[in-house]
């Protein structure tokens, strides 16, 4: 797919923009602070409907504005989309081809991003809360009923914290009540492990290759799920769920004493494995750099696996941190067939030669210059 066109309107620092003219590779140049990030992350934000890098809408729009407008134009296999975010405190609305979405998660999946930024280190080093949303964003952006799934679990996870904490010494009617959130925890929860576990198989498929391409044979990555109960491997829905029934049912008298929900999809993990050894706990900044690299390239290549098109690249911030060798590499996936959105701080921090085509843009201060 292709990005065209993109319009702004009170998006962070932009005021209005409207771009076009994008090429295959486009460099954003621009000093520190002046809004390439911000750029990225429009693009990032009409894919999912949700930043990288905040949790909070509200940040989105512009300092003293009441809503903020993100819409492009998108040529994909069948045909040009137009696609259009409206931020505000109200919430997010989004129109395909002018029609408003009823579900958001209708509209996410309509435009797909990979984005590589620093920050995805974390991924491989940081907490499990991270490699989650990272697994949660990615499957959700190919499969929207994932989406679904997951915010019924959040909703019944909640529900059944609530009545464990309310549960000590209360009567039996409260284990009939926790018997019905149990089957509804398991009937979502088992549908988000089931896919985590196929989107990682997947994924391992692609990044194992990647990685030895990188390390020049020298490393052999892996990727497990760190499941909280049963079997890593284990993928049938019917025997997670009995499993995770009989977990819930083991640990009743423990999660009533902590009032919380110790297993199931939001205390699981992903594990990464470079020649056996854990890359969180061993790995050099180097190689943990080179881990995330190599997923961010593999889910490039899932994504066309999965849904017959490449999707937009968007790398902030990371070519100058690579070195000659890995830059070479990451330039050479996406040049021929990614569109790519490239930010730098200035063209010589980059590998510039290899991008000879690329279209250059100059951001300064919420306006950009091509
Ligand atoms: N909601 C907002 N309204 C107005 N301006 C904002 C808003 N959010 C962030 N900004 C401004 O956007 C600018 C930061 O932009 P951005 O993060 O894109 O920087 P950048 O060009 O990528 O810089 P760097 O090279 O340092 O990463 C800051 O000046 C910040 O004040």
């Amino acid at each position: 797919m292709y990005v065209n066109h993109l319009r702004l309107e009170h998006y962070r620092n932009y005021e209005t923009l409207t771009l076009n003219h994008f090429g295959n590779v486009n460099l954003l140049i621009g000093r520190n602070a002046q809004g390439k990030t911000n750029l990225l992350e429009s693009l990032f934000v009409l894919a999912l409907t949700k930043s990288h890098r905040t949790t909070k809408d509200k940040e989105l729009i512009a300092f003293g504005s009441d809503h903020a407008v993100i819409g492009a134009e998108v040529e994909k296999k069948y045909g040009t989309l137009n696609l259009e975010l409206r931020l505000s405190q109200q919430g997010k609305r989004a129109k395909l081809n002018g029609l408003e979405q009823r579900k958001l998660s209708d509209f996410i999946g309509a435009l797909n991003v990979v984005m590589f930024a620093p920050e995805d280190l974390e991924i491989v080093k940081g907490t499990p809360g991270i490699r989650r949303r990272f697994l949660d964003m990615e499957i959700g952006q190919v499969q929207p009923s994932y989406l679904f799934h997951l915010q019924q679990y959040q909703k019944v996870l909640v529900q059944r914290n609530n009545l464990l904490k309310q549960a000590f010494g209360a009567g039996p009617e409260m284990g009939t009540m926790l018997e019905i959130w149990n089957e509804q925890l398991a009937e979502h929860g088992v549908k988000i492990i089931k896919r985590r576990k196929q989107f990682i198989r997947k994924l391992q498929k692609w990044a194992e290759q990647i990685h030895e391409g990188i390390t020049g044979g020298l490393e052999k990555l892996e990727l497990s799920y760190l499941p909280s109960f049963g079997e890593a491997e284990e993928e049938d829905e019917a025997v997670l769920m009995e499993q995770f029934m009989i977990k819930l049912s083991q640990m009743k008298e423990q999660e009533i004493r902590r009032g919380m929900t110790l297993s199931g999809p939001h205390r699981d993990d992903l594990a990464f494995h470079i020649n056996g050894n854990e890359a969180q706990v061993y790995g050099s900044q180097g190689q943990q750099r080179t881990t995330a690299l190599s997923l961010k390239l593999a889910e490039i290549e899932l994504i066309h696996e999965e849904i017959g098109e490449y999707p937009i690249l968007l790398l902030d911030d990371v070519l100058s941190e690579l070195d000659p060798y890995r830059q070479t590499q990451l330039i050479e996936t996406f040049q021929s067939k990614v569109q790519t959105f490239i930010t730098a701080t200035g063209i010589e921090s980059i590998n510039a030669g290899r991008l000879q085509d690329a279209s250059i843009f100059h951001v300064n201060e919420g306006q950009v210059i091509s």
